[in-house]
C-alpha cells in the first residue's frame, strides 16, 4: 500500500510526497503539499503585559506586601533596639583596634605607599625616568596630603577646643561617635557585632537549565529526545523569560508535540527531585488560555503548606452577602480565591484528617457572617467541631445515635417542606420581581416572603445516608437539596471522610455545583468529589501528600478547577467569628430555633390527620385527645411519644376539627366525661384535603 502520510511540518517547503494512487498498482505520482504563498494566519491574538504589577493593582496583595516590608522593619528594629547598649560595648571595647589601624592607614596614604612597588619595579628594571616621574609624584602627593593632615588636625583640635568651652556636652556625643567609628573599623571582618536580625536561606535561581533538568528526570522519552536535540526540531520551547511570581518562579514553555503538562502533572515528585525542591514548591499546570501543549511551571520558594498564609480578612471584620464572592483562601501563590455560595450545592471529600471539617466550618462561618441566613450544622462524627456555630445555628446537631439522626431527620424534613413552600412563593411572584425563577438579592432581604439563605453543613454524612431505618429518606432530602435547593436559596454541603458512591450517593455527587477534594488515595474517589473525567484530564488530588493539610482542587468557581489552601481558622478563632455574625443577627432579628432553644417540629413532613384517623377505629364514634394521643406514641414513638391530649387538640384544629367533651370509659372501667374529637369530622377533613390536593 502506497504511503499517504503528510509530510511533517520540518520538511522543506514544496517536498513532493506521493499521494493516493488511482487505480491499485498504479505507481502514485508525488505531489508537494506545502505551498511556501500559503499566507499565514497573522497575529491572531496580542496580549499586554500589565502597566503596572499585579500587586500595586491589587488592594489586598498591596497591604499584604507592605505588612510584611513593615513586619520586617519593626522586628529589625525591636531586635537591635535591644542590643544598642552591648553593641556599644563592644564597640568601645574594639576602638583602639580601629584607632590603630585608622592611623595606620593614614599613615600609608599619607607617604603613598600604595605605589612603593611601582617605585621599587623602577629601581629593578633600572628605569631611571619612571623612576624619576614616580618620586616626583610622590612628593607631590606626600606634600598635599601632608596638608590635608596637618590642616585637618589644626582643625579637629580647634574645633574640639570650641566645643570644650561652648558646649561640652556635644564634646562627648562627638567623642562618643568617634570612639564607636573607631570601634566599627576595628571589628574583626569575619565576626561583625552587628549581624543580621533575620537569618535567611537563600535559593538557588530557577534558570532555564533547571527547568530542562527537572523536565529530563520525569522519564518522559519525548521531552527527553527534545532536550537532547536542542528543542526546536520537536516544538519545545520557553516561551518567555522566567519571572518572579509571588513567591516563586514563573516558566511557560511549550512542551513536545503531542505531550501535554497532564504528563508533566503526573510526574510531579519525579519533576520536583529533577528541580531539587520538595514537591510541596513544584505545581505544574497548563494555561486555559493557551493550546493544550502549553506548561505553565510554578516554582514556589517554601512548600505551600509551609507558606505562612495571611490572615482570613473576615476574621475580625467585615459583613458578607452570600449572592456575591468571598475571600476563603489563597492559591499557591498566595493569592486570595474567592467562593460563591449562593445558588450552590457543594460537596467536600478526602481521606481522613486532611482538613474537610474545618473546611466545611470555614463555609458555615462565611453564611453565619451574612446575618440574613439560618445555617444548620450536623456533625456526624460527634467530636462537636461544628461546636463553635452553635450561637448563630437554626438547627445544630453533633453525634450519631439515633436520637441524633432523628434530630437531623426531623430538621431536614423541615427543609423539605421549606423547599415546597418556596417553589410556591417563587411560582406566585411577578415575573419583574422575580425574572428568572429563583430566589435574588432582594427577594432574601424580603422578610415577608421567608426567601433567606439557608445554608445546610453535614459533616461525615455517609452516616446519615447509611442509617439502617432512614438512610433512604435522607438520601433522597438531600438530593432535592441538592438539586432543587440552589435555585431556591438553600445551600447544602456535605463532608465525607469516604468518598465512595454509597457515602455520596450520585444524586448528590453528579449535580454538586462547588466541589472541593482534599487528598484522595485513588482516582474513583477523586472523579466522585471532582466530577467525571477529572482524573483523566490532570486534576488529580492524589498528587497531594499528608502535610498538604487544607489544600484542596476546587472546581465550579471560575472556569477551571484550581489548587486552593483554605483559611486555617480554628476553634477558638471560629468562636469570634461567630459571637461577630451573632451580633450583626440580633441587630438584624435573626436568631431562631437552637439558638434560643428550639428544636424542630417532629410532625414537619407527616401525615398527623392520617395518623389521627388511622389510629381511630372504624366503629368508634368519638375518641378521648389523650387517648389518641397514647395511641400516635405506639404508632411512632420516635414523632408521638411527649405527645399529651393537648398536642392532638392543637394538631387537629388547623384542619376544622374541633374537639369536645366526649363520654368515655377509662381503662379501669370507669364512665367518664373528657375532651375527645369526632371520627366522622377526621374522615371529612382528610376527604376535603385530598380533594385540594386534587384540585392544585
Ligand atoms: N486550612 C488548614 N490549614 C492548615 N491546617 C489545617 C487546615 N485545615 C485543617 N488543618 C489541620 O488538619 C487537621 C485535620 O483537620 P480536620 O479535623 O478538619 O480533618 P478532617 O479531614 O475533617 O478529619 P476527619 O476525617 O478525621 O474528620 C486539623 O487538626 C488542623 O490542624
Amino acid at each position: 500500500m502506497t504511503d499517504t502520510t503528510v509530510p511533517a511540518a520540518t520538511e522543506a517547503p514544496g517536498t513532493p510526497v506521493p499521494a493516493v494512487p488511482e487505480q491499485p498498482g498504479t505507481p502514485s505520482t508525488p505531489v508537494p503539499v506545502d505551498n511556501p504563498n500559503l499566507p499565514g494566519p497573522g497575529v491572531v491574538d496580542e496580549k499586554r503585559k500589565p502597566i503596572m504589577p499585579p500587586w500595586l493593582r491589587d488592594r489586598a496583595e498591596f497591604t499584604a506586601a507592605a505588612q510584611h516590608a513593615a513586619g520586617r522593619l519593626g522586628y529589625a528594629a525591636a531586635y537591635h533596639g535591644l542590643r544598642l547598649p552591648w553593641y556599644g560595648l563592644q564597640l568601645a571595647a574594639m576602638s583602639p583596634r580601629g584607632a590603630c589601624r585608622f592611623i595606620a592607614s593614614a599613615n600609608r596614604w599619607v607617604w603613598d605607599r600604595e605605589a612603593a612597588p611601582l617605585r621599587d619595579h623602577a629601581v629593578r628594571t633600572e628605569d631611571v625616568d619612571e623612576y624619576l616621574h614616580l618620586a616626583r609624584l610622590r612628593g607631590n602627593r606626600v606634600r598635599l596630603r601632608g596638608l590635608v593632615v596637618a590642616v585637618a588636625a589644626v582643625f579637629g583640635t580647634g574645633f574640639a577646643l570650641w566645643l570644650y568651652v561652648m558646649a561640652p556636652a556635644f564634646l562627648w556625643v562627638f567623642a562618643a561617635g568617634a570612639v564607636l567609628t573607631c570601634g566599627y573599623f576595628g571589628q574583626q571582618p569575619d565576626a561583625p557585632v552587628i549581624g543580621p536580625a533575620v537569618m535567611r536561606t537563600e535559593l538557588q535561581k530557577l534558570t532555564g537549565t533547571i527547568v530542562l533538568r527537572g523536565l529530563d528526570s520525569i522519564g518522559n522519552p519525548r521531552i527527553s529526545a527534545a532536550i537532547k536535540r536542542g528543542g526546536d526540531m520537536d516544538g519545545m520551547r520557553f516561551t518567555s523569560e522566567i519571572v518572579r511570581d509571588g513567591p516563586g518562579y514563573r516558566a511557560d514553555l511549550d512542551l513536545p508535540y503531542g505531550v501535554t503538562p497532564d504528563d508533566i502533572m503526573e510526574k510531579r515528585e519525579a519533576l520536583a527531585s529533577g528541580l531539587r525542591r520538595k514537591v510541596g514548591c513544584v505545581w505544574p499546570s497548563g494555561d486555559p488560555d493557551e493550546h493544550e501543549g502549553r506548561l505553565v511551571l510554578w516554582v514556589g520558594d517554601r512548600p505551600m503548606n509551609e507558606t505562612s498564609k495571611p490572615a482570613w480578612p473576615l476574621l475580625k471584620d467585615g459583613q458578607v452577602d452570600l449572592f456575591k464572592p468571598v475571600v476563603f483562601g489563597n492559591d499557591q501563590r498566595m493569592r486570595w480565591v474567592e467562593v460563591t455560595l449562593m445558588f450552590a450545592s457543594v460537596v467536600i471529600g478526602s481521606i481522613p484528617r486532611m482538613g474537610k471539617t474545618f473546611l466545611l466550618r470555614l463555609l458555615l462561618l462565611i453564611a453565619a457572617l451574612d446575618p440574613r441566613s439560618w445555617i444548620l450544622a450536623f456533625d456526624l462524627k460527634g467530636t462537636g467541631d461544628l461546636g463553635p456555630l452553635e450561637p448563630v445555628a437554626h438547627r445544630y446537631r453533633s453525634g450519631e445515635e439515633d436520637d441524633d439522626i432523628e434530630y437531623i431527620l426531623h430538621a431536614l424534613r423541615e427543609v423539605k417542606e421549606e423547599l415546597r413552600r418556596r417553589a410556591k412563593v417563587i411560582r406566585s411572584l411577578p415575573r419583574s420581581r422575580c425574572p428568572e425563577s429563583k430566589v435574588t438579592p432582594a427577594l432574601a432581604s424580603d422578610k415577608s416572603l421567608g426567601l433567606h439563605p439557608i445554608v445546610i453543613g453535614i459533616d461525615e454524612c455517609q452516616v446519615l445516608f447509611e442509617h439502617d431505618k432512614h438512610g433512604a429518606e435522607l438520601e433522597s432530602i438531600c438530593t432535592d437539596i441538592t438539586k432543587r435547593g440552589p435555585a431556591l436559596g438553600i445551600v447544602g454541603m456535605y463532608a465525607t471522610q469516604r468518598p465512595d458512591a454509597k457515602s455520596l450517593p450520585t444524586g448528590i455527587s453528579a449535580n454538586a455545583v462547588l466541589r472541593f477534594c482534599l487528598k484522595v488515595m485513588n482516582h474513583t474517589a477523586n472523579d466522585l468529589v471532582l466530577g467525571t473525567g477529572m482524573y483523566k484530564s490532570g486534576i488529580r488530588a492524589t498528587m497531594f501528600s499528608r502535610r498538604d493539610l487544607g489544600i484542596c482542587w476546587m472546581g465550579g468557581e471560575g472556569d477551571d478547577p484550581r489548587i486552593v489552601a483554605s483559611a486555617f481558622v480554628d476553634a477558638p478563632k471560629a468562636e469570634q467569628v461567630a459571637a461577630r455574625a451573632r451580633k450583626m443577627r440580633e441587630e438584624y432579628g435573626n436568631i431562631t430555633g437552637h439558638a434560643i432553644g428550639e428544636g424542630p417540629a417532629k410532625t414537619v413532613g407527616m401525615d398527623v390527620l392520617g395518623d389521627v384517623l388511622a389510629v381511630m377505629g372504624a366503629d368508634e364514634k368519638a375518641v378521648w385527645c389523650e387517648r389518641i394521643a397514647d395511641r400516635l406514641a405506639e404508632l411512632r414513638p420516635d414523632v408521638y411519644a411527649d405527645w399529651k391530649g393537648e398536642n392532638v387538640t392543637a394538631a387537629v384544629k388547623p384542619w376544622g376539627i374541633n374537639s369536645g367533651q366526649v363520654w368515655g370509659t377509662t381503662d379501669e372501667g370507669e364512665g367518664a366525661n373528657r375532651r375527645g374529637i369526632k371520627r366522622a369530622d377526621v374522615v371529612a377533613a382528610v376527604t376535603r384535603r385530598e380533594a385540594d390536593r386534587l384540585a392544585s
